[in-house]
């Protein structure tokens, strides 16, 4: 009996296990159909795990990646071709209705996608993690810090920043600077000082740079490395922060009166108005850090370099040069000497705007970035499976004739016609659009203002190469020879 019991327990469960196994079968081999029923973009995945990541960085490393990855992949495939980059499987699309597509359905159909390194360096409470709700609530901090009323504020002492800069380093008789290697002490000043209201001491600036090394360099933490001198100097960095975060929270809870509250604001808005969240309880203290880290991150390399691309090409297009001489005389002739620009001021520099339009399109700073589908997307007729990366970029459309007549010829006139939507994209788009368009646009016009009517200019190396690591920058770092203009 006892032996009849345990043959009928052991029975039911070998017919449990096969019935299990059995519906596990059918689902996997239902699943894989529906998956092969699935057109996926045509392409070629290269070799294991790698694929064709050697080209991929050979082609960016060169500031060649539309011409040698990306339109050779476009005559051979089409507009949407799969690839493996860095162990991913990921679909390239290009175009404007590609760039709504993704960039629009942040949230509903992707996700952005960093690599491993830049979440471990920017934090984990950085906004470009963010999703929903918490994206939502910093997203309106920072917008109403760099949105036209905060902008409008900070317009003298971006000013006078710009101003105490040329007299440092570009006074003195003529002689050679080098342009880009400057402006990136001046983003990082405006940024640090105007912005957030820190002081930027000696080293600071060299401290942060450390950690952009390491956002895009292999997460292997081992001593020497890059990402573990990275992480050194971010610990760094946290460690200031949380003193100075600490400090203002004391100082914003015992003010009372309204007269102290506002000179506070104008000594670094956005830091006072994350402050602020955080008394209130919207964010914690490690949301500020992170995003203090953030902006400087997302703000320094990207506004050097589209100044020193847009007088790049001023210097290659003398005739652009000469009308947008004549646009900052005019401006300067409005005001009484020495008094300082306004943001109204600012709104007239419309054709400098223009260059500095052309020189991102042809230049763009960000070459694009990658999301993640976090469903099955249909797209153009193919479909990218849940899980694998897209690469949107700004070359897909910024080098199409389809949408840039002649895209290689510097014309900032294109931009006096309406461009079509998600047609010119070095800021992105959707949800994610660049949050500090308006401080770049300003960081930028209010420099070439002070530059092109205080001083004669030209460039030394006028074909310098421009490489990425990882982000692009020109080689020698743009040597110019420059001397005060005469009254
Ligand atoms: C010429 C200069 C700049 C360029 C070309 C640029 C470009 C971009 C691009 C392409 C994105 C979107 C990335 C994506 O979709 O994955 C972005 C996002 C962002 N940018 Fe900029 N940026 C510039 C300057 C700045 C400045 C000055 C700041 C702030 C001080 C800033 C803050 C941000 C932030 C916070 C985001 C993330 C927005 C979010 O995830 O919601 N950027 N930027």
């Amino acid at each position: 009996m006892a032996l009849d019991t345990n043959f009928l327990v052991s029975l039911l469960f070998s017919l449990l296990i096969f019935a299990i196994t059995s519906i596990l079968f059918l689902s996997h081999c239902k699943s894989s159909k529906s998956r092969t029923n699935k057109r996926l973009p045509p392409g070629q995945m290269g070799l294991p795990w790698i694929g064709e990541t050697i080209d991929f960085c050979k082609a960016q490393k060169k500031n060649r990646l539309y011409e040698d990855f990306i339109q050779a992949r476009i005559k051979k495939h089409g507009k949407t071709f799969r690839t493996r980059l860095m162990g991913h499987p990921t679909v390239v699309v290009n175009g404007a209705e590609a760039n709504k597509f993704f960039l629009s359905n942040e949230f509903k159909l992707v996700v952005s996608s960093w690599p491993s390194s830049s979440v471990q360096l920017m934090g984990l409470n950085s906004i470009m993690e963010k999703r929903g709700e918490s994206h939502r609530c910093l997203r309106a901090i920072v917008a109403t810090s760099l949105g036209s009323t905060g902008l409008e504020s900070l317009v003298p002492r971006i000013c006078g920043t710009v101003k105490t800069h040329l007299e440092k380093y570009w006074n003195g008789g003529a002689k050679t600077i080098r342009l880009y290697n400057l402006t990136k002490v001046l983003t990082f000043t405006i940024v640090i000082e105007c912005l957030l209201g820190i002081e930027s001491k000696p080293g600071l600036m060299e401290l942060f740079e450390r950690v952009l090394e390491g956002v895009f360099a292999a997460p292997v933490d081992f001593p020497g490395s890059k990402f573990s001198r990275a992480k050194g100097a971010r610990n760094e960095i946290e460690q200031m922060l949380v003193d100075i975060i600490r400090q203002k929270r004391k100082e914003l809870t015992e003010q009372v009166k309204q007269e102290s509250r506002v000179e506070d604001e104008e000594k670094g808005i956005l830091l006072t108005r994350l402050v602020e969240a955080l008394i209130r309880g919207d964010v914690s203290e490690a949301e500020v850090v992170d995003n203090v880290v953030l902006l400087v991150f997302a703000a320094h390399d990207t506004t050097s370099f589209s100044i020193a691309m847009t007088f790049r090409m001023l210097a290659h297009n003398p005739n652009c040069y000469s009308v947008l001489e004549k646009e900052h005389e005019l401006i300067t002739r409005g005001r009484a000497p020495g008094e300082t620009l306004t943001y109204e001021d600012t709104k007239k520099m419309k054709y400098a705007w223009q260059v500095a339009r052309e020189s991102m399109r042809i230049f763009p700073p960000i070459f694009g970035s990658f999301r993640k589908a976090i469903q099955d997307i249909e797209f153009d007729g193919y479909t990218i499976p849940k899980g694998w990366k897209v690469l949107w970029t700004a070359y897909g459309t910024h080098y199409d004739p389809m949408y840039f007549k002649d895209p290689l010829n510097f014309n900032p006139s294109r931009f006096e016609d309406p461009i079509q939507p998600y047609a010119y994209v070095p800021f992105g788009g959707g949800p994610r659009l660049c949050a500090g368009y308006q401080l770049a646009k300003l960081n930028i016009l209010v420099f070439v203002h002070y530059v092109v009517t205080g001083y004669d200019w030209s460039l030394e190396s006028p074909d310098e190469p421009i490489t990425v690591d990882p982000l692009p920058f020109p080689s020698q770092g743009m040597p110019v020879r420059i001397s005060p203009k005469l009254p």
